[in-house]
C-alpha cells in the first residue's frame, strides 16, 4: 500500500479513537476524568524523571566500585533506597488512578451506548437490519428508515460490543496512548544523555577525516528503525485476525445462548447431534483462525525476542573500544548502556505492543461500527407520521398505510383504517398475509412503513409471544413499570381475573416464567398484565390461542368489557371462530391478485373493513 493511503487510513483511525473518546472528557463526568488524566500524564512523567536519575545514579555508583571508594558507595546506596522508594510510590498510584480512570470511563462508555441501544426501538431495529437482504443497488427502499443501506454489513452481537469491546477500547486507549508519551518522553531524555556520553565516530574515506557525532544515538534509531520496520511487517496480519477472533467468539458464545434459550425444543425435536454439529462448525472456526493467530504471534514473539537479546550486546559492543583505550570509565559504559536500554526500549514501544496496537485497532472500528449503526437506528422512521395529538384521540386511525417487507417486498398496500372507541375489530387474513406486521406498523416500530398513523396514548399490546423478565412473579406482571407500583392485592386480583388463581400466592417466587410456564398460562400471564394496567385499548395477537375456549371466552368478556369501561376497544388478530362474536368490525387482508383470499404468501395484500354482522 502506498505510503499516502497508509497515512490517510492511519488519520482515520485517529478520528475514530477521538470521535469514541471525545464525549466522556465533555460529558457531565468531564472535571473528573480531565482531573484523572492529567494525574496520570503527571505521574508518567514523574516516573521518567526517576528514571533519568536512577541512570545518572548508575555512573556514580559504578565508579565508585571501580575506583574502590566505599564512602561514595555506601552513599549512593543510601540515594538509591531513597530514590527507589519514591518510585514505587509513583507506580503504585500510576497504577491505581489508571485503573480507577478506565474503570469509570468503561462505565460512563457502557450506559451511554446501553442507553443508546435501547432508546428509539434501536436493538429491535438493529436484529430486523440483520436479517434483511440487501435490496438492489441503488434502492433506497431501506436506507431512510434508520436501517442498514444495501449491501451495509451490520454490526453482530451487540452484547459482545457493549461488554467486551468498550472494556478493551477504553483500556487499551489509556495503556497505549499513556506508553506513548511515557516513550517519548524517554526518548527525548535518554537521547540527550545519550549524546552527550557517546562521543563521535571518526573514520578516513577518500583521504578525508569524517565524524558523526552522538554515534550511539544514531545507532540506536537504526537499531529500532529496522526492528519497528520488520515488526510492522511480520504483525500486520495480527490485526485482522484478531478482529476475526473476537467476532468468532463470540458467534460462538451467541448460539450456545441459543441452545439454553430454545433447550426444551431442541430436545423434544432431538436436535442435540444438529445443536453440537453446528456448534463444533462454530467451534472448529474459532480454533482454526485462534491457530493462524498463534502462528503469526510465534513468529512476532521470535522476532521480539531476538531483537530484545541482541539490544543487551549491541551498546556494548559499540562502546567497548572506547572503555578498553581507557576514554571512558566503568560507571560511563554502565550509564551508556542503560541510556541505550532506555531509548531502544522507547523506541522498540511500538514492537512491544503491537499485539495490543492490533486488538486495540479491531476494537476501535467495532465500536465505530456499532456507534454508527446506532446513529441510523436513533433517527426514527421518518415515513410513518404519528397524529399531532396522539394522546387524546379516542381512535386507532391509520391513513394510507403501507407495509414492506424488510427486502422492500411490498406487503400490505394503501391500508385506510379507523378503529372507534366500543367498536371491537378482529384482524382477518390468510397467515402470512401482514397481521402481525400491521399491528406493528399501527405501533409504529415497523421501520419499512410510509403513512400515517394515530394511536391512544393508553394502548397495550399483546404479542404472540409475550416476553417476561426473569426473576419475581410479580416484576413479570408489572413489567416495564416497577412491581412497587402496584398493591398485592391489584396484582392478585388481575391474576384472578386472567384465569390464573393458582399463582396468585406465589408473587415473589423468582424463576425463568418464560420456560417454567405452559404456552396457555403464558398467555393468560401476558393477558393478567394488561387487565393489571387498565388501558382503554388493546392491540391483541393471538393472544388466545393456547387456550380452550371456554377460558377464551372468559378473557375476551374481561378485556372487552376493561376497555370498554376506559373509553377503548379491541383489535385482535384471531384465527379461531369462536372469537368472532365478540368484535363488531373485521378488517380483512385480501391479496390483490386473488380476490377470494384463498392462496396464503401473495406479495401484495389490502385492507377492506367491514361491519360484521351479530352473531347469534
Ligand atoms: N423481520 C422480518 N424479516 C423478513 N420478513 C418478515 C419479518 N417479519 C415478518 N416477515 C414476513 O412478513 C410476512 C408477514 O408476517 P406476519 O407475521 O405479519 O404475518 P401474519 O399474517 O401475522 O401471519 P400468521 O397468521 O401466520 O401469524 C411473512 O411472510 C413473514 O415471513
Amino acid at each position: 500500500m502506498r505510503l499516502a493511503a497508509r497515512l490517510a487510513q492511519f488519520q482515520r483511525f485517529m478520528r475514530q479513537v477521538a470521535h469514541l473518546s471525545l464525549p466522556y472528557f465533555r460529558s457531565d463526568e468531564r472535571w473528573k476524568a480531565r482531573g484523572l488524566l492529567l494525574a496520570i500524564v503527571l505521574l508518567n512523567l514523574g516516573s521518567v524523571y526517576m528514571l533519568v536519575l536512577l541512570n545518572e545514579w548508575n555512573r556514580v555508583f559504578y565508579d565508585a566500585l571501580q575506583n574502590k571508594d566505599a564512602a561514595v558507595f555506601w552513599a549512593q546506596l543510601g540515594r538509591f533506597t531513597y530514590l527507589a522508594m519514591i518510585f514505587v510510590a509513583i507506580a503504585i498510584y500510576r497504577f491505581y488512578l489508571t485503573q480507577l480512570l478506565q474503570l469509570r470511563w468503561r462505565a460512563w462508555m457502557t450506559r451511554h451506548l446501553m442507553g443508546r441501544w435501547l432508546q428509539g426501538h434501536a436493538f429491535y431495529r438493529m436484529e430486523l437490519g440483520r436479517y434483511a437482504a440487501p435490496s438492489a443497488p441503488g434502492d433506497a427502499a431501506i436506507s431512510p428508515n434508520g436501517l442498514p443501506a444495501p449491501g451495509q454489513r451490520v454490526p453482530d452481537n451487540p452484547d459482545q460490543r457493549l461488554q467486551e469491546d468498550v472494556n478493551l477500547f477504553t483500556t487499551q486507549t489509556i495503556d497505549l496512548s499513556m506508553g506513548f508519551l511515557n516513550a517519548v518522553v524517554t526518548l527525548v531524555s535518554f537521547v540527550g544523555i545519550l549524546w552527550s556520553l557517546s562521543g563521535g565516530f571518526s573514520f578516513a574515506l577518500g583521504g578525508h577525516q569524517f565524524t558523526i557525532p552522538g554515534f550511539m544515538v544514531w545507532m540506536a534509531v537504526l537499531y529500532c528503525v529496522v526492528g519497528s520496520v520488520l515488526t510492522h511487517y511480520i504483525g500486520r496480519p495480527l490485526i485482522g485476525l484478531n478482529f476475526e477472533q473476537q467476532r468468532r467468539e463470540a458467534d460462538y458464545r451467541h448460539h450456545l445462548m441459543r441452545v439454553r434459550e430454545y433447550s426444551e425444543a431442541i430436545a423434544l425435536d432431538k436436535g442435540e447431534q444438529a445443536e453440537y454439529r453446528s456448534l463444533d462448525l462454530r467451534f472448529s472456526a474459532v480454533l482454526a483462525n485462534y491457530l493462524k493467530l498463534i502462528r503469526k504471534q510465534k513468529q512476532l514473539v521470535g522476532f521480539t525476542n531476538v531483537f530484545g537479546q541482541a539490544a543487551v550486546v549491541f551498546p556494548m559492543l559499540l562502546a567497548a573500544p572506547r572503555f578498553f583505550s581507557g576514554a571512558i570509565q566503568l560507571g560511563e559504559l554502565m550509564q551508556i548502556s542503560s541510556a541505550f536500554d532506555r531509548v531502544q526500549g522507547a523506541l522498540s514501544w511500538f514492537v512491544d505492543r503491537y499485539d495490543s496496537l492490533a486488538s486495540w485497532r479491531a476494537s476501535t472500528e467495532r465500536l465505530t461500527s456499532f456507534e454508527a449503526a446506532l446513529s441510523k437506528s436513533n433517527v426514527p422512521p421518518a415515513q410513518v407520521q404519528p397524529a399531532p395529538a396522539a394522546t387524546n384521540i379516542a381512535a386507532i386511525q391509520a391513513d394510507d398505510l403501507s407495509l414492506q417487507l424488510p427486502d422492500g417486498t411490498p406487503l400490505v398496500q394503501h391500508a385506510q383504517l379507523h378503529a372507534a372507541a366500543g367498536q371491537h375489530t378482529l384482524v382477518q387474513g390468510p397467515s402470512g398475509s401482514g397481521k402481525s406486521t400491521l399491528l406493528r406498523g399501527l405501533t409504529g416500530i415497523w421501520p419499512w412503513a410510509t403513512g400515517r398513523v394515530a394511536l391512544p396514548a393508553s394502548t397495550a399490546v399483546i404479542p404472540q409471544r409475550p416476553y417476561f423478565p426473569d426473576g419475581s412473579l410479580r416484576d413479570a406482571l408489572a413489567y416495564p413499570a416497577p412491581a412497587g407500583d402496584y398493591s398485592d392485592a391489584a396484582l392478585r386480583h388481575a391474576l384472578q381475573q386472567a384465569l390464573l388463581p393458582e399463582l396468585a400466592s406465589r408473587l415473589d417466587d423468582r424463576d425463568n416464567w418464560t420456560q417454567k410456564l405452559s404456552g396457555g398460562e403464558l398467555q393468560r400471564l401476558a393477558i393478567a398484565r394488561v387487565l393489571l394496567k387498565q388501558p382503554a385499548w388493546v392491540l391483541a395477537d393471538e393472544a388466545t390461542s393456547a387456550l380452550d375456549v371456554a377460558a377464551e371466552q372468559l378473557l375476551y368478556q374481561r378485556l372487552q368489557a376493561m376497555t370498554e369501561q376506559a373509553g377503548g376497544a379491541l383489535v385482535s388478530v384471531a384465527h379461531r371462530p369462536t372469537v368472532t362474536g365478540f368484535h363488531q368490525r373485521v378488517w380483512r387482508l385480501v391479496p390483490e391478485d386473488d380476490p377470494t383470499g384463498a392462496v396464503s404468501g401473495a406479495a401484495r395484500y389490502r385492507v377492506e373493513s367491514e361491519a360484521l354482522a351479530p352473531q347469534p
